[in-house]
């Protein structure tokens, strides 16, 4: 395991070592308010010898909103948590990024303002499930609501939303941020033609279905630059009523737009952790023939498997998701070679410190 722990330059930003903790929704944000806090500071800088801390989806805005427990990035309350999690993680070496999240029809009105329908690019309503706050604070699943579709007017506010997300989590102090394009929230719902009908601009050919996506790369762009941005997209992927199982060829075609932007990172998450077809090595070839840019991969990977695929080009780092929930210190354990903790999956979503702060080092 010689290359995981080599450094590698993602944009503006060196990092130590290719193992990064991937963005890992815990709802355990205060509500209301949608704010981090003193365990997340905890949580995180625990974690701080990761090569790059990808920061849990946090909404641009109430809209974006689709999980009780998840937090924001459009209040100054918000930014100011945010940046004691980062001014903590930093004087522990770390370096973070903060996952731009639109949640789109994942959502509930219980969760949006004024009990609004959630918004998407068509009124289909997601054969998904989402986390809702009962009236005794414990969390619950419930079905997503119908969505109502977006006006071509409204797409410009959600780009502004976009926009000043990202100043708020340079604001904040993240190193990079990372738009969320992946496991059919609002971005993946533009690709998907089983959730986009529209017959504007925004629907119909795959140029049109990406449209969005891209519009919304280039506002965060736009507002930072290009090699502070990243973005995770979620390839054939299963999720959330989405089967993209058959989308090779809008899949490529994202991915070659992209790399015409020269961003710090694609992030992808690959389909057969949830369900979806094991990437190909055809598939990974057509990818970095398209891409020569930083690759970072997730999905059930293990170190022997990422140093594999580092080896051969496919990619240039890892992230890691339950490992990093059980594991504080993951980088000296496989460094090292040493056993894993579980993962106890009853304490992933919501609750306190039990499950999130709680889990042992190798030197306590
Ligand atoms: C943000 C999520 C994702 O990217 O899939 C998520 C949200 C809730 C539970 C698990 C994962």
């Amino acid at each position: 395991l010689d290359k995981l722990f080599t450094p590698l330059q993602v944009g503006a930003v060196t990092l130590n070592n290719r193992v990064a903790m991937a963005p890992l929704t815990r709802l355990r944000n205060t509500e209301p308010g949608d704010v981090p806090t003193e365990l997340s500071v905890q949580y995180y800088t625990q974690r701080a010898s990761a090569g790059l801390i990808i920061a849990e989806g946090t909404h641009i805005s109430r809209t974006a909103k689709g999980y009780a427990g998840a937090p924001g990035i459009y209040s100054e309350e918000q930014v100011a948590a945010w940046s004691k999690v980062n001014a903590s993680v930093h004087a522990a070496g770390g370096k973070t990024a903060l996952q731009l999240w639109h949640t789109g029809r994942i959502s509930h009105r219980s969760l949006q303002p004024d009990g609004e329908a959630p918004v998407a690019p068509s009124a289909i309503r997601a054969e998904s499930n989402t986390n809702v706050r009962q009236p005794d604070g414990s969390l619950a699943r419930v079905p997503c609501d119908e969505p109502r579709a977006l006006e071509i007017s409204e797409l410009a506010d959600i780009l502004e939303d976009y926009r000043r997300a990202t100043d708020n989590a340079r604001r904040a102090g993240f190193d990079l941020v990372e738009i969320h394009g992946a496991h059919g929230y609002l971005l993946d719902q533009f690709l998907s033609p089983e959730a986009n009908v529209r017959t504007d601009a925004y629907g119909g050919s795959v140029e049109n279905r990406a449209r969005f996506l891209l519009e919304v790369v280039d506002a965060v762009v736009a507002e930072w630059d290009a090699e502070h941005v990243g973005i995770r997209i979620s390839p054939l992927g299963v999720f959330n009523g989405l089967s993209n199982v058959e989308e090779q060829d809008i899949a490529l075609y994202v991915i070659e737009q992209l790399a015409k932007r020269k961003l710090a990172f694609l992030h992808i998450s690959e389909p057969d952790w949830a369900g979806g077809p094991a990437l190909s090595e055809a598939f990974r070839q057509e990818i970095r023939k398209r891409y020569p840019g930083v690759i970072i991969a997730a999905g059930g990977y293990n170190a022997e498997k990422a140093e594999k695929l580092i080896g051969e080009g496919y990619i240039d780092a890892v992230a890691f998701g339950r490992s990093y929930i059980a594991n504080p210190d993951l980088v000296e354990r496989l460094r090292s070679g040493a056993a894993l903790n579980t993962p106890d999956a009853a304490t992933f979503y919501g609750g306190d410190a039990r499950g999130y702060t709680d889990y042992p080092t190798l030197n306590n």
